[in-house]
């Protein structure tokens, strides 16, 4: 940007922070806390973007004068929770705004365990508040770095088939709509804008407060064993999922190997997780520089997972580590570093097929046994797929944007591929082409905040039955587009058009 267009650019935006801190009200500026032209990057550091304006309200009054504001001046608002989310979903040039300074407890209901809390409050967070009141989630997934609104809003998951997806702990939610007002909604109130809401994908409204149905605190004594990947298929109708409340499974397809991580209340005493040196700092570095040094010479992949394996696990069949910790503490786990990770859901019946039919094709698929119409030649994968499972046969009525499947059990496969400092991994995009080829087959759809590349806003109408509620809903509260962002008009949104940039002093004097 030229010097004298970024003058102009900061006095436009400074008049902007100004006009939007003017609370006519009281008659006085609301201190603000915004800043102009910001850097954004995912977790992961997979995607950048420039917001003209980060702003971070503390108090509902800011989240209207800033909602209002959006909406008078024709620009479109993306909340970004912890920007975990891998893909650009979070990404743009417009406004962007984050609630980590709207974070607190709200009220508390002893007699049903539930929790009213701002949306901007971390799981993490949330966690330690559960747990002053003796209580805890009834489920997580991986890590709690996200804030409970972003992770809802993707429709975050576990891996357990006696629980759903986190949305399934939500009893009620308080959504902004670009209008500046502000509804309450549950399944008994305002049901159709709580079910669109409950997987918000940030298109409907800026989610302010929501009510957590928590349970009473728990210990989980965990266990992991190593087992041959058939094995798993073997068991996959009997006890694989059953034996334990959570169950999750890593497999290893180039050591034939994966490992199964059970864990199940327990009122024993905390035990640590074992400590080794790969598990710390040097074993992480030691892995991401051996990747780093195969995305030279791929056909190098195989050998450093098998190493890896054998030196986090161990080479042969059995137990491979035990602990008893806290709910929460037990069922998160270190994520590593930057990746990419493209999960789809599919039937949990299908799963069998899905893991014989990609083991194959990642094998050389002779003959092309595994019927993907795509050559794995040159194509080596990292460790592990993460093979997890939600109860998604709740009777009551499930998000309209729920990826798990409508018709029973779900199974999530997650092929996580590492960039390690950050450079991507040779022949990505073909493996991912191959693996969501596969998916869909299977009758799978993505995870709404991973790195899917290659399905299209008309396969997303095939396959959201509700998909049509969701936008003529998203439409009917939100006339003025102000939360139609970039995103959701590439993936979703039919037609869209934003609306045009007008000044903003003249536009508050009108208004
Ligand atoms: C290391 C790692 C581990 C992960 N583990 C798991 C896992 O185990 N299981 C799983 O399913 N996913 C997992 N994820 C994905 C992650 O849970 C989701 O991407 C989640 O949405 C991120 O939450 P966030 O707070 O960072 O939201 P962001 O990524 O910042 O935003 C996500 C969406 O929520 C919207 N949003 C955020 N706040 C609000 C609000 N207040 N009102 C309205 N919309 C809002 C945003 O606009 C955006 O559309 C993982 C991701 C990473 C990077
Ligand atoms: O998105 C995710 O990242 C981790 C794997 O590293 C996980 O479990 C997800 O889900």
């Amino acid at each position: 940007m030229d010097p004298e267009a970024h003058k102009e650019f900061r006095k436009y935006t400074s008049d902007a922070i100004s006009t939007l801190s003017w609370d006519a009200e009281t008659g006085t500026h609301i201190p603000f806390r915004a800043s102009v032209s910001h850097k954004h990057h995912t977790w992961a550091k997979t995607y950048f973007s420039n917001p003209e304006l980060l702003l971070r309200p503390q108090s509902g009054k800011e989240i209207r004068l800033i909602v209002n504001l959006a909406r008078q001046c024709g620009k479109t608002i993306v909340v970004v929770g912890s920007g975990h989310s891998p893909n650009n979903l979070t990404c743009t040039s417009s406004w962007m705004v984050n609630l980590d300074g709207f974070s607190s407890v709200v009220s508390e209901n002893d007699q049903e365990l539930q929790l009213e809390v701002e949306a901007g409050i971390r799981l993490y967070q949330l966690a330690g508040e559960l747990e002053k009141r003796g209580w805890s989630m009834p489920n997580l997934g991986s890590i709690t770095a996200q804030s409970i609104a972003g992770a809802i809003a993707t429709n975050t998951h576990g891996s357990s088939l006696r629980h759903g997806t986190l949305s399934q702990a939500v009893a009620g939610l308080t959504i902004m709509l670009s209008s500046g007002e502000s509804l309450r909604c549950s399944a008994t109130e305002n049901g159709d804008l709580y079910h669109a809401a409950l997987v918000s994908l940030g298109g409907l409204g800026i989610i302010t407060h929501i009510v957590f149905q928590a349970v009473p605190a728990f210990n989980l004594a965990w266990k992991q064993e190593v087992v041959k990947t058939p094995q798993i298929l073997d068991t996959w109708k009997t006890d694989l999922w059953t034996k334990s409340e959570f169950i999750r499974v890593w497999w290893f397809p180039y050591s034939g190997r994966s490992v199964v991580w059970s864990a199940d209340k327990t009122e024993e005493p905390l035990r640590e997780r074992p400590h080794s040196w790969y598990g710390g700092g040097l074993g992480r570095f030691s892995y991401e520089l051996a990747l780093y040094f195969s995305t030279w010479l791929p056909w190098l992949t195989p050998t450093v997972e098998r190493y890896v394996f054998s030196m986090q696990y161990r080479w042969e069949e059995g137990p491979t580590g035990s602990a008893v910790q806290k709910g929460h503490d037990a069922l998160t786990m270190d994520c590593l570093f930057s990746q990419f990770v493209n999960e789809w859901a599919i039937p949990l019946e299908k799963g069998p097929e899905a893991i014989q039919r990609l083991q194959i094709w990642l094998d050389g698929d002779k003959d092309n046994k595994s019927g993907i119409p795509f050559s794995p030649k040159g194509i080596y994968v990292h460790a592990p797929i993460e093979v997890r499972v939600a109860d998604t046969t709740v009777e009551t009525e499930r998000p309209w944007l729920d990826q798990s499947c409508q018709t029973g059990p779900t199974l999530y496969l997650n092929a996580t591929l590492y960039r390690p400092f950050l450079k991507n991994p040779p022949e990505w995009e073909r493996y991912y082409k191959a693996f969501e080829w596969l998916m869909k087959d299977l009758g799978g759809r993505p995870h709404w905040a991973k790195n899917f590349i290659s399905t299209s806003k008309e396969e997303f109408w095939g396959m959201y039955p509700k998909m049509k509620d969701w936008v003529e809903l998203r439409n009917a509260v939100d006339p003025h587009g102000v939360f139609a962002n970039d995103w959701l008009k590439k993936n979703i949104l039919k037609g869209e058009k934003g609306t045009e940039i007008t000044q903003i002093k003249e536009q508050i004097k009108k208004t």
